[in-house]
């Protein structure tokens, strides 16, 4: 029996940059991983098959499930027909923007790479994870990074800023794929913020870094689900921070330079939302 720890991300900038022949957008994204995390166990299973179980009841427990997906996408790359037990331990919340289902699949390759002696760099990981989806990469290497392409394209943004994030998950399911489905080229961006975002965070700059924050999806979300428009407008006053959006959403953060003053806010937003999260980057 294996532990690995799947941990969320946020979009620090989000940029879509056009639509692809393929159907995906390219988009030019700084991802930042946070330390709100599931926990995946993994257990040889005599029987060859691959199983998933999980104390989430809202996620799939077939091939559908991301990190059923990753343990077959890894053994087929390899050659191999062994069976795996995963379970997944889920802390955070779903189709909520935070790429917990990529994390999830990040974490099976880690830790199936580690009892199976695979002896695979996290290259060739990345790789095999962008089969299984965009966000799967960059979950793969974590800390953060510039991610390009649809998003499996990566470059490692080494700085040591340290923030805190609160977080507020309203109470909608967002579709990603609905989200890019209604996007129009007048929400393309004409040139991505990673741009002053990137030498923001290696100046450990933290009121750039906040004020800087965009995501190019934001509009789309707000349109279709009034609920997320609401809880964004009532955090802002709660707040007196900038908001942003994580992904597609429908989680919202703000950004805090210490641990007191997140705490505040934490504290604030436990009065009118029942899904508020309090953590910290990690690099
Ligand atoms: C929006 C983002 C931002 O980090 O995150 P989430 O909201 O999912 O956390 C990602 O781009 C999501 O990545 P991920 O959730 O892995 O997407 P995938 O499974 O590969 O794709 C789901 C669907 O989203 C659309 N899609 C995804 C990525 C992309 N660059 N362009 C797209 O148009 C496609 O319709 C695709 O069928
Ligand atoms: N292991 C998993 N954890 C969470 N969601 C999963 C998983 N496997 C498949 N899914 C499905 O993936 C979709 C996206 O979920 P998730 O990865 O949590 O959100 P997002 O893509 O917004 O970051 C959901 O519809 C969910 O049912």
């Amino acid at each position: 029996m294996l532990a690995e720890r799947a941990y969320a991300k946020i979009n620090l900038t989000l940029d879509v940059l056009g639509r692809r022949p393929d159907g995906y957008h390219e988009v030019d994204m700084v991802l930042q991983t946070i330390d709100l995390s599931d926990l995946i166990w993994l257990e040889d299973a005599p029987s060859g098959v691959i199983e998933v179980s999980s104390n989430a009841a809202n996620i799939p427990t077939d091939a559908r499930n991301l990190a059923v997906a990753a343990a077959r996408a890894l053994s087929a790359a390899c050659g191999l027909a062994r069976g795996v037990r995963i379970r997944i331990d889920k802390q955070i919340p779903v189709a909520a923007g935070l790429a917990g289902g990529s994390a999830d699949a990040a974490a099976v390759l880690r830790g199936l790479n580690r009892m199976w002696q695979l002896g695979l760099s996290a290259d060739e990981l990345a790789a095999i994870g962008a089969q299984v989806g965009s966000d799967v990469p960059f979950c793969v290497l974590g800390g953060c990074a510039l991610a390009t392409g649809r998003g499996e394209q990566l470059r490692k943004v080494d700085h040591d800023l340290r923030a805190w994030v609160v977080l507020v998950r309203p109470p909608v399911f967002v579709s990603t794929a609905e989200v890019y489905g209604t996007l129009t080229p007048d929400r393309y961006a004409p040139a991505p913020a990673s741009r002053a975002m990137i030498p923001a965070l290696l100046r450990r700059d933290f009121d750039a870094v906040r004020r800087l924050s965009v995501n190019g999806l934001a509009a789309a979300t707000l349109a279709r689900y009034p609920e997320v428009r609401q809880m964004w407008q009532r955090v802002e006053q709660a707040a007196h921070v900038p908001v942003q959006m994580s992904g597609s959403g429908p989680t919202l953060y703000c950004l805090l330079p210490a641990r007191s003053m997140a705490q505040r806010l934490y504290n604030a937003l436990r009065g009118f939302a029942r899904e508020v999260y309090l953590c910290r980057f990690v690099s």
